[in-house]
């Protein structure tokens, strides 16, 4: 038996799996953002221990007997965070999370140092941990002088459940620290953040063992003495081992609040002026690679907000593919990573007229989005992967019409999983097994069923080609607005 930890930003998920990899049981719990100024996103450590502690508690209660054989746990995450810690391990200041753009100056700072993105592999985003630590320095001088080690969200984790600090390499990537190529600290991008190597945790492979459950907490649990916690990996690293994308040619895209589109890749292919994320993968002598968008169905929910309706209300009043819009948006809500790397930016409607009405705003954010996606998957071939088919996964599959449309725009037929659970709390599961037995991540990582695929609608990929050519234009021109 083996537990999957995944610390999300909205909520925790725990899954108890047997040695087969089927689930068992699950349990979460839900976790606030606190945004005390604009473009602030934080959270307090103790909030995911104590619903990481209760998700557990609900894992025990729902399946006792099976957690009694539990043999490993391993942890997924939110990435970049910067949970600080003193020489007495205690939680210096509220964790600064992925999302939160207030150290877009020292990322601009630190991107352009010599040496940087070529260690790193990556453009340094503002969301980025490095950046975060340098805004510290500046304005909470007091506290940057009692840092003693820095975790990532999920290593803040494994730190409480066995008292050692450590990331895995995945994670670790996300930290423009980690010479993503060489998998291991770099002392030249740690001296251009300002930062020392004891003050990192160790860094292993995401299979590798961080150490035994604390007693205490073994016994409170019901776990055994002897469980191992297994280091795990950053929540996409651990979705692509939740699907089984560790080989080239395996990808997903995922319509979540953000939307990715991730590439396996066998080898360290950087290509961090096309602004794609270059990032170890979580098991040994692999990367992946991935475009990023910040608002997906974050774009949807807003619309939802302002209409009155559920998202799944609204793109319920589209049901056969349309031609593309007159009505283009722009779906830069929360600014844009991959192509743009622009904090700055917000979005837009164009081309509104009296005859719009709700379900062709609808369409518009649906296309503008998977128009944000295409971007992401353009600048992903660029880099030499080659992804001939996609899964879908994520909320926004709930639409077949996003996902017909989104297979249009794309060019490739997209894989829609079967029911189950194949999300980042499966990679983390699946990671503490290949952990504590020693199984190769490639026969244990199967990937899902797939209960449908949906092919582009060739009747309307020339049309969905022009207007991606004018969504193409359209960014130069927001950004040469006054
Ligand atoms: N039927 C639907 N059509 C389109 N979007 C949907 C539908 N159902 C849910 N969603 C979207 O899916 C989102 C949740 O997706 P999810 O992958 O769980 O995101 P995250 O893991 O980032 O929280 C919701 O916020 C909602 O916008
Ligand atoms: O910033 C990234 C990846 O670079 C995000 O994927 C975060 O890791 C947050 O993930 P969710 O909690 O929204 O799944």
């Amino acid at each position: 038996m083996f537990i999957g930890l995944d610390l999300g930003t909205s909520g925790v998920r725990a899954l108890l799996v047997d040695g087969e990899g089927a689930v068992l049981a699950s349990a979460d719990r839900g976790l606030q953002v606190s945004h005390t100024q604009p473009g602030w996103s934080e959270q307090n450590p103790q909030d995911w221990v104590t619903a990481s502690r209760e998700a557990l508690q609900e894992l025990h209660a729902k399946a006792q007997a099976e957690m009694a054989q539990v043999q490993g746990i391993g942890l997924s995450g939110q990435m970049h965070g910067a949970t600080l810690l003193d020489a007495d391990g205690a939680v210096l200041r509220p964790c600064i999370l992925w999302n939160d753009t207030r150290s877009h100056v020292q990322a601009a700072a630190l991107d352009v140092m010599a040496d940087v993105r070529a260690l790193s592999g990556n453009i340094v985003f503002p969301g980025f941990t490095a950046p975060k630590l340098m805004w510290v320095a500046e304005h909470e001088p007091d506290v940057f002088a009692k840092v003693a080690k820095v975790l990532l969200p999920k290593d803040y984790l494994s730190f409480w459940l066995t008292g050692r600090a450590a990331s895995d390499m995945s994670d670790s990537a996300g930290t423009s620290w980690l010479d993503v190529g060489a998998r291991g600290w770099s002392d030249r991008l740690l001296a251009a953040g300002n930062m020392r190597r004891d003050q990192m945790p160790d860094v292993i492979e995401g299979t590798d063992v961080i150490g035994t459950l604390r007693p205490d907490l073994a016994q409170e649990l019901g776990l055994s003495a002897d469980v191992q916690v297994v280091a795990g990996g950053g929540d996409n690293a651990a979705s692509a081992c939740g699907v089984g994308a560790l080989r080239e040619g395996d990808g997903f895209v995922s319509l979540g609040t953000s939307g990715v589109i991730l590439a396996a890749r066998s080898g360290f292919h950087p290509d961090p002026g096309s602004a794609v994320h270059t990032f170890c993968h979580a098991v040994p002598g692999r990367w992946y690679q991935m475009g990023v968008m910040l608002a997906a169905t974050d774009s949807l929910n807003w619309l939802a907000g302002i209409t009155g309706a559920s998202p799944a209300d609204l793109t319920a009043e589209l049901s056969d593919l349309r031609l593309p819009s007159n009505v283009r948006f722009l779906p830069y809500l929360s600014g844009e990573r991959t192509p743009h790397n622009d904090s700055a930016v917000r979005g837009a409607f164009v081309g509104l007229d009296i005859a719009t009405d709700r379900a062709e705003l609808t369409q518009a954010v649906l296309e503008g989005v998977s128009f944000g996606l295409r971007d992401s998957f353009e600048a992903l071939r660029g880099t030499g992967a080659d992804l001939p088919a996609l899964l879908a996964i994520g909320g926004g599959t709930g639409s077949r019409y996003w996902v017909e449309l989104l297979a249009t725009i794309l060019g490739v037929p997209l894989q829609l999983p079967a029911q189950g659970e194949f999300g980042a709390a499966l990679g983390a599961a699946r990671l503490a097994m290949c952990g504590v037995t020693g199984d190769d991540p490639l026969q244990i990582m199967t990937k899902p069923d797939i209960a449908e695929t949906i092919d582009p609608n060739t009747h309307h990929s020339a049309a969905f080609d022009e207007a991606y050519a004018a969504f193409r234009s359209s960014y130069p021109a927001l950004k040469a607005m006054p």
